[in-house]
């Protein structure tokens, strides 16, 4: 191996040592090697066998070094125990995305501290190295530093990398200003059905972007002479979609007004990044955005993305699918309202504190206490709105709360082609879910769960639902590759560990 190679993997190992929290000497006594030993690795100084890296890719369980094709890796769940304790969320892979994009936006450095450390993320970064933007975690922390270079090397983008996630879309609203022609690999992200992007690229005609779609590329054209004229009126309430507009309107110089916005969590975040970027907004967390941009973006910012109120509901349905009382510390209130006046409405009970502010500033956050008990299933159906609504990803948590509750819940998800389906899943650890088409499911409660077997299904959401019900079933169940729930959680095996779960992470050899 080449010594610089052997830096960056050196630098590598550190990082995930670090993240895991880990001393040299705990890494060494697992490896069965010294500390020296470990510290010559982290320095690049020592040449590593496959076998030892192989044995570090273990003791850290990162996939930064598990070189290669390392397999996928699976979930082994011991059930049927009660978690307690407290657990703290963390911040939301929706607005990681967000900032990632929006950091294009700017020629200086910027930091996003305490970013979520998942593989969602981690993709996103190989595509910003691919095309030239330097990224690189601050040392014992979550926070990672971007700095972009004077022209990006958008020829060389990492296509496999993009087209494993749906951001890449919104490379479009910033990249129009400076780039003239450019070509972008087709958004993927979990298998949910067609996702359109018509609402995309519809908005952003409004800058002079046309996008031709040919042989797995979007072809972007921009026209700078071209702004808008008008209100850009979006078809629909679309989170990434508002974003997208919003970092076009950023380095527009004049105003620009975005009716029918999403003001769901991620595009709020996404607002006040660009405040701190010098851009003015009106109307932060309405439908009317009112942008006030600038043409030119140069300055060295922090920002610190809010909680992730999906990685809340997912811990509240952790706690109700197991009967346990615990703590879960800063959840973003005021984006899991309506999901608790739901749960209200199946009888059951929590406490929360008074309220406090993210270390963004702005978002509100509570500790809520589960209180165990019966639910009873909800009067009416359960289905999502756009912000303010019961938000599109927490419904297939309520497939699962259902299947403890008392009676029959009928979930609706008129949102997504696929993802009902999914809940369906839930029959093999014992759930009675019945789809009634791809909409809607009925699920009949309680349930007796039940050990199983169980590829993941290609989802983010609907795998975690399969990975807690796991967690209620009596005995050792299976979750096999388990990807997209690292594309949105991190250490989430870990961190139910830490509540008393027993999940071991294993991969095949
Ligand atoms: C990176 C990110 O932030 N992803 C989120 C974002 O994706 P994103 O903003 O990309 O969501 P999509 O644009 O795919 O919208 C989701 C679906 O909802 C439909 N739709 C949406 C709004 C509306 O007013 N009417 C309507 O019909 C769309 O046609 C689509 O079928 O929003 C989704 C819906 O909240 C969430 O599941 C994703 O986690
Ligand atoms: C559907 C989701 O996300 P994405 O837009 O990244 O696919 C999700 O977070 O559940």
């Amino acid at each position: 191996m080449t010594q610089t190679y052997l830096t960056r993997i050196g630098g590598l190992i550190r990082d995930a040592r670090r993240h895991k929290g880990m001393t040299q000497a705990e890494l060494a006594e697992l490896l069965g090697t010294s500390q020296s030993a470990v510290a010559r690795i982290e320095q690049g100084k020592q040449n590593l066998s496959l076998d030892t890296l192989a044995k570090i890719g273990d003791a850290l369980d990162s996939e930064f070094v598990s070189l290669g094709h390392s397999g996928p890796q699976h979930l082994r769940i011991v059930g049927g125990q009660k978690l307690s304790g407290s657990i703290e969320v963390k911040t939301s892979k929706n607005a990681a995305v967000a900032l990632l994009c929006a950091s294009l936006l700017n020629r200086g450095r910027t930091t996003l501290r305490n970013l979520a450390r998942i593989e969602e993320v981690n993709r996103i970064l190989e595509v910003l190295a691919s095309i030239g933007v330097r990224t690189r975690w601050l040392p014992d922390s979550s926070d990672l530093e971007i700095i972009p270079p004077a022209r990006l090397n958008l020829a060389d983008i990492d296509v496999a990398a993009a087209r494993r996630t749906r951001t890449v879309i919104m490379f479009l609203g910033p990249l129009l200003h400076d780039y003239s022609e450019f070509r972008l690999p087709y958004a993927g992200g979990c298998d949910l059905g067609t996702r359109t992007v018509e609402p995309h690229l519809a908005a952003l005609r409004s800058f002079g972007l046309e996008v031709t779609a040919t042989h797995g590329f979007y072809e972007a054209h921009s026209d700078r002479s071209v702004n808008p004229t008008r209100a850009i009126v979006l078809t629909e309430r679309g989170d990434t979609v508002t974003e997208n507009v919003l970092m076009a309107a950023a380095r527009h110089q004049g105003t620009t007004v975005i009716r029918n916005a999403s003001p769901n969590y991620m595009v709020q975040d996404l607002c006040f990044f660009l405040e701190k970027l010098g851009v003015r907004i009106e109307g932060i967390g309405t439908t009317t955005l009112t942008v006030h941009g600038r043409g030119e973006i140069d300055v060295d910012v922090e920002y610190s993305p809010s909680e992730d109120p999906i990685e809340a509901m997912s811990l509240i349905a952790a706690a109700v699918v197991t009967d346990s009382a615990i703590t879960i510390r800063r959840v973003p209130i005021e984006f899991i309202e309506i999901e608790l006046a739901t749960l209200d409405g199946m009888g059951m009970k929590y406490d929360l504190t008074p309220e406090y502010t993210s270390a963004n500033g702005k978002t509100r956050l509570v500790d809520l206490t589960t209180i165990p008990g019966p639910l009873h299933a909800p009067t009416d159906k359960i289905h999502p709105m756009p912000f303010p609504g019961l938000n599109i990803d927490n419904l297939p948590f309520f497939a699962l709360i259902g299947a403890v509750a008392q009676g029959s819940t009928m979930i609706h998800d008129w949102v997504y082609e696929n993802r009902a389906i999914y809940l369906t899943e839930l029959t093999k650890v014992g759930a009675r879910v019945q789809l009634l088409d791809p909409h809607r499911v009925i699920v009949e409660g309680p349930t007796k769960w039940r050990a199983a077997e169980v590829v993941c299904p290609p989802a983010l959401r609907p795998g975690v639902v399969v990975l807690l019900a796991m967690l209620a079933a009596p005995g050792t169940s299976v979750l096999r590759n388990v990807y997209v729930i690292n594309r949105g959680y991190e250490d989430l095996a870990e961190r139910l560990n830490s509540l008393g779960a027993t999940i071991e992470v294993f991969r095949d050899i």
